[in-house]
Formats: C-alpha cells, sequence, structure tokens
C-alpha cells in the first residue's frame, strides 16, 4: 500500500480536522487510471483511519476540471485502466467507501465533472461548485457506462426524466443548472471555492462526530440496495469495454474524431 506521502496521481494534505484529497493529473483533466482509483481508496482509508480528521474535501487539481472520469486514453492504449499495485481495478470499492467512511465528504468541484467523474461528486455528501463548473455524463459517446450509483443514485439526487436526459444525450450543464436541479448545494465564484469549502468542512467538524456518523449511514440505507446492481454493472462494463462497441468509442476519443456506432445494433 502507498504511503499518503508517495501517491503519484493525488495529493493528500491535514488542514486542521480537513483532509483534503486532490486528482492530480491536469493534463489529462484529472481523467482516472487504475492506478489513481486505488490511490484514492488508500486517501479515504487514511481519513477514516485518522481519529483528527473530521470532514474530507475531494477537488481536482488546475482550473480546468474536478475530474473527466475514465482515462479514455489510456483504455485505448491498452485495453483497459491500466495497471495497480493490487492488481484490482477498485472502482466500486471507491464508491462505497466515499459512501461508507463515517465523516462528510465535501466535493468542491473546480472545473468539468464528466463521466466517472460526475459519478464521483453525485457520491460526496455536498456539492461545492465554482461558478465554471460543468456537468455531465459521457459514456455513450465513448462506449462505457455507469450503470449503479451513476443511473440509480443520480435519479435519487435530481429526478428521473434529468438523470435519464444527462445520459442518453450527454450534454454538459452549467453550475447554475446544477444548482437548480439539486445536484451541488452551492455555487462560488471560481477563486471562493477553497475556502468556501473549508467553511463548509470546518462548520461540520465542530459537530458531533457519532452524531453525524449516524445520520450518514442512515441516509445511505435507503440507497443500500443500489450497491448490488453497481457490481452487476461493473461486471458488465468490463465485458463491454473489450466489445468492439465499447473499442469504437476509446479509439475515437483518442483519435479526437466521431465516434460511428451505426455499425451496431441490439
Ligand atoms: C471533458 C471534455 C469534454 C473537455 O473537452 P475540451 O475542453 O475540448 O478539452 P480536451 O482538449 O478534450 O481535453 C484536454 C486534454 O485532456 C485530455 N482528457 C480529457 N478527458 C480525458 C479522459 N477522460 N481521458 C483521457 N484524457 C482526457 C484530452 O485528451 C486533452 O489532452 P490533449 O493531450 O491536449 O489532447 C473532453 O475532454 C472529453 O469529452 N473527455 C472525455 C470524457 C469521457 O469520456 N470520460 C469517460 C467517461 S466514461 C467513464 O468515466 C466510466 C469509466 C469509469 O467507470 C471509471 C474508469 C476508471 C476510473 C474511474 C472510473 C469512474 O469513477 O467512473
Amino acid at each position: 500500500m502507498p504511503r499518503t506521502t508517495d501517491f503519484q496521481d493525488i495529493r493528500y494534505q491535514i488542514d486542521g480536522p480537513v483532509a483534503v484529497v486532490t486528482i492530480n493529473r491536469p493534463e489529462r483533466y484529472n481523467a482516472m487510471r487504475a492506478r489513481t482509483v486505488e490511490e484514492l481508496v488508500h486517501a479515504f482509508r487514511a481519513a477514516w483511519a485518522d481519529h483528527a480528521v473530521r470532514c474530507v474535501i475531494l477537488t481536482g487539481a488546475g482550473g480546468k476540471a474536478f475530474s473527466t472520469g475514465g482515462d479514455v486514453k489510456q483504455r485505448a492504449e491498452t485495453g483497459d485502466y491500466g495497471p495497480s499495485e493490487s492488481g484490482l481495478f477498485e472502482l466500486d470499492h471507491l464508491h462505497r467507501l466515499i459512501r461508507e467512511l463515517p465523516k462528510p465528504v465535501i466535493a468542491a468541484v473546480n472545473g468539468l465533472a464528466i463521466g466517472g467523474g460526475h459519478v464521483l461528486h453525485v457520491l460526496c455528501d455536498i456539492s461545492i461548485a465554482s461558478e465554471t463548473a460543468r456537468f455531465g455524463q459521457a459514456g455513450p459517446r465513448v462506449g462505457s457506462f455507469d450503470a449503479g450509483f451513476g443511473t440509480n443514485y443520480l435519479a435519487r439526487v435530481i429526478g428521473e426524466k434529468r438523470a435519464r436526459e444527462m445520459w442518453f444525450f450527454c450534454r454538459q450543464y452549467d453550475a447554475a443548472t446544477a444548482e437548480r436541479w439539486g445536484l451541488v448545494n452551492a455555487v462560488v465564484p471560481p477563486d471562493q471555492l477553497m475556502p468556501e469549502a473549508m467553511n463548509w468542512a470546518t462548520e461540520v467538524a465542530r459537530m458531533s462526530p457519532t452524531a453525524i456518523r449516524f445520520l450518514k449511514h442512515s441516509f445511505n440505507t435507503d440507497t443500500e440496495h443500489q450497491a448490488g446492481v453497481a457490481n452487476l454493472a461493473t461486471a458488465a462494463l468490463d465485458m463491454f469495454v473489450d466489445t468492439a462497441e465499447g473499442q469504437e468509442g476509446a479509439a475515437a476519443f483518442a483519435e479526437k474524431r466521431k465516434p460511428d456506432f451505426t455499425r451496431f445494433s441490439l
């Protein structure tokens, strides 16, 4: 297990009672490969184990992106999301960890939150967005999908019609729309994002940790069955990305062209 100081794809910093986890691949718009996911798992476990930590902020490095999801270039190159130390691709584990960590997780959405990056912020307890943030799903454009928490839980948050619109059309939505839809809790100017996220984090850090823990678990119970669906969806995605249809999406993105799905049928 890498130490928090040895991370390559993320940064892990402690600021008083707050752990700040930053996805740090700005040249790829903070897209995640298997290593990134593994390091995020270690970071959230470290925050769980540290009794001084009362809240976690998740954000992305640079001004452009929070995260644009799975690293599509890596997938086009190797057909998978690359190596990890454990040999596992722990996406489901990461999603569960954000939910199960008995401390609030605040997403500070500093730019594009697309695809799996969008799912990450949706799973956080609270989302605070920069005015420049943009939100969307991208799977059907790049031969991918998150049909677990990415669909079911999203629909709980913003409603069925809007969730289906997000997935079926792969459009991007601005921060004002996200706030109107209840997808984020607050929108602030870009230079206020981290100070505002820290304000929220330090405010909740003053609350009874045990009360917060039980409340978070209670909120989760209503959607806990979706974890099983998420396992099914990830297993299905594993198989789908190896198909010609899945590969067409990743290849088109890497080659900077529009995908051609016309030869595929159900
Ligand atoms: C986000 C864009 C719409 C931004 O467009 P634009 O502003 O024009 O910038 P670009 O020039 O396209 O991008 C700048 C630069 O970054 C590279 N890049 C951006 N996103 C990715 C990415 N996802 N993977 C790899 N590289 C990326 C881009 O190539 C540019 O580099 P150059 O060298 O300058 O060319 C647009 O970039 C875009 O559409 N990006 C792809 C978004 C996408 O399709 N994401 C994947 C969705 S599917 C998914 O996430 C499911 C996978 C999954 O489950 C998963 C997998 C692995 C880990 C975690 C997860 C998960 O949590 O879900």
